[in-house]
């Protein structure tokens, strides 16, 4: 069976001479849900920018959807993988959140209902009510609001693979709550970097741990996650539902 992400001893290091990543491997099956945590400065940013191909392997080897990733797969990594982006500034560009939401789908060749349609749906599932919010200026939005726009941009592309850098960053009580349902009910296969291990523990099933570009853990959630001298060995606390 293919897996829709496999990285293999993967290296990257930064122009000015940060390694980054030290030999990450690892494999998502389909419709697994994968949290990826580690402290601040582990490497799970620039692991997720390396998977729809915004960054390059210095060396080790990608495939996605079952095909390695390079300049001729380029364009349908970036179809299969809907990378959402750490700080949504980086993703939103459009003048209105309308505009910035229709992007990618139109793009893909949609048009008309059918893509104002899409559009609405995207806006829903994240809980920004489509009338008051597709005419809204995306620069002018609150934190919150910009990641929760530019989380609606990438499910609008209805990529195959979801890959979330912080999603319930900077996202009110409800908001998370509403972001921890959708997670549950979408389909997708998912990796979603964080550090709201409460939203892991909820949300994923597998939990990876890397830390200074290597992965230094991987297994169920359910015990990664309540393995406190691992965890406090990486520099993470236990999620609080497990009573820190
Ligand atoms: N553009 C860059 N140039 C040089 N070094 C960088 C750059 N971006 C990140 N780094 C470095 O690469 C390492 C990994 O950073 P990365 O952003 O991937 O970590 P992270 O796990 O996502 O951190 P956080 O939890 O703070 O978001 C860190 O040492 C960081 O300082």
């Amino acid at each position: 069976m293919i897996e829709p992400l496999v990285v293999e001893e993967l290296h990257y290091s930064y122009p000015d001479g940060t390694a980054a990543l030290r030999g990450i491997t690892l494999a998502l099956g389909t419709g697994e849900n994968v949290a990826l945590v580690g402290p601040n400065g582990s490497g799970k940013s620039t692991l997720l920018l390396h998977l729809n191909g915004l960054l390059l392997p210095g060396r080790g080897r990608i495939e996605v959807g079952g095909k390695p990733l390079s300049a001729s797969t380029l364009e349908f990594a970036r179809r299969f993988v809907g990378l959402l982006f750490q700080n949504p500034e980086d993703q939103l560009f459009m003048p209105t959140v309308g505009e910035d939401v229709a992007f990618g789908p139109q793009n893909l060749g949609r048009k008309g209902e059918k893509l104002r349609e899409c559009v609405r749906t995207a806006l829903e599932r994240v809980g920004l009510e489509p009338a008051r919010f597709l005419e809204r200026q995306s620069y002018n939005l609150s934190i919150g609001e910009k990641k929760r726009v530019a989380l609606a941009g990438v499910l609008a592309m209805e990529p195959e693979v979801l890959v979330l850098d912080e999603p319930s960053a900077g996202l009110d009580p409800r908001s998370r709550r509403r972001l921890i349902r959708l997670l549950t009910e979408l389909p997708q296969t998912k990796l979603v970097a964080t550090h709201d291990l409460d939203m892991a523990l909820e949300t994923c099933t597998r939990t990876i741990i890397i830390d200074r570009g290597q992965v230094v853990a991987d297994g169920p959630s359910d015990q990664i996650l309540a393995d406190r001298v691992l965890l406090e060995t990486h520099g993470l606390e236990l999620p609080l539902s497990l009573g820190r």
